[in-house]
């Protein structure tokens, strides 16, 4: 064992499905690249969209782009956890071997919108975490939009139309962080990782080093 590490940091535990939602434009992509660079463990799960790419996304790392007759198949062979209507568009989540992996302790983090986390939450309660992501206030939302300088202006238009009704979707999240400064967010939003990474009933490999314990 090395000389840094515990008994405890070899114990198996279930993987969680780690799930970041904001309205629009709130920093949850930012966020979540943060939280990949810093982390070893925790996987992108990569959805699947009709939305065109933005400059420098890249298919299979940031989505996987299909065509509406793909995401149709897709649709029709049960292909998807999870998929939903979003700003004109349709997003959805592989099945890929998320199951198998979370049994083996693997982690997977998801962009997703609040129609996805909450499909994702009914079929898997005790895996799923949720976190909700705002912004410190609307004008700077809609600056954070514009600043990105990915999307026409009917496109952020229609996004600050929706921020609204997406932010009243707060309240069926775990944890809420507002994103003022980005290295604050992500210090609490990597704590709230930790946390429940160390939750009793994911760390399956206590039963047996507690009774060893106390034999
Ligand atoms: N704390 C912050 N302060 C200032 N700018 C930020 C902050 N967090 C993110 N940004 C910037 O705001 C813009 C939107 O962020 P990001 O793309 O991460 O949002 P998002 O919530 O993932 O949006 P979408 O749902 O549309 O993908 C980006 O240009 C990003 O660099
Ligand atoms: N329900 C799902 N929502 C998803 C998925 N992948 C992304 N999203 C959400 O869509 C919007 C728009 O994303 P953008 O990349 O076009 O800005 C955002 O809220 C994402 O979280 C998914 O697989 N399922």
């Amino acid at each position: 064992m090395a000389e840094s590490q515990t008994p405890t940091d070899k114990l198996a535990r279930r993987g969680l499905m780690f799930i970041l939602s904001s309205p629009s434009g709130a920093g949850k992509t930012t966020i979540s690249r943060m939280l990949l660079e810093a982390e070893d463990e925790i996987k992108l799960s990569v959805s699947v969209t009709t939305r065109p790419p933005r400059p420098g996304e890249i298919d299979g790392v940031h989505y996987y782009f299909v065509d509406d007759a793909e995401f149709d198949r897709m649709v029709e062979e049960d292909d998807f956890y999870e998929w939903a209507h979003v700003f004109g568009h349709r997003y959805g989540t592989p099945k890929g071997r998320i199951r198998n992996a979370l049994k083996d302790g693997q982690d997977f983090l998801f962009d997703i919108d609040w129609q996805g986390t909450q499909q994702l939450y009914q079929k898997d309660q005790q895996d799923v975490v949720r976190v909700f992501i705002l912004p410190p206030s609307i004008a700077e939302l809609e600056r954070r939009l514009r600043s990105r300088g990915t999307d026409a202006e009917e496109v952020i238009e229609a996004r600050m139309e929706r921020a609204r009704s997406e932010i009243s979707h707060w309240d069926a999240y775990d944890y809420v962080v507002i994103n003022e400064d980005a290295q604050a967010c992500f210090a609490k939003v990597r704590e709230i990782l930790d946390a429940e990474r160390m939750k009793r009933q994911r760390q399956t490999g206590l039963i047996p080093f507690v009774r060893e314990l106390m034999s």
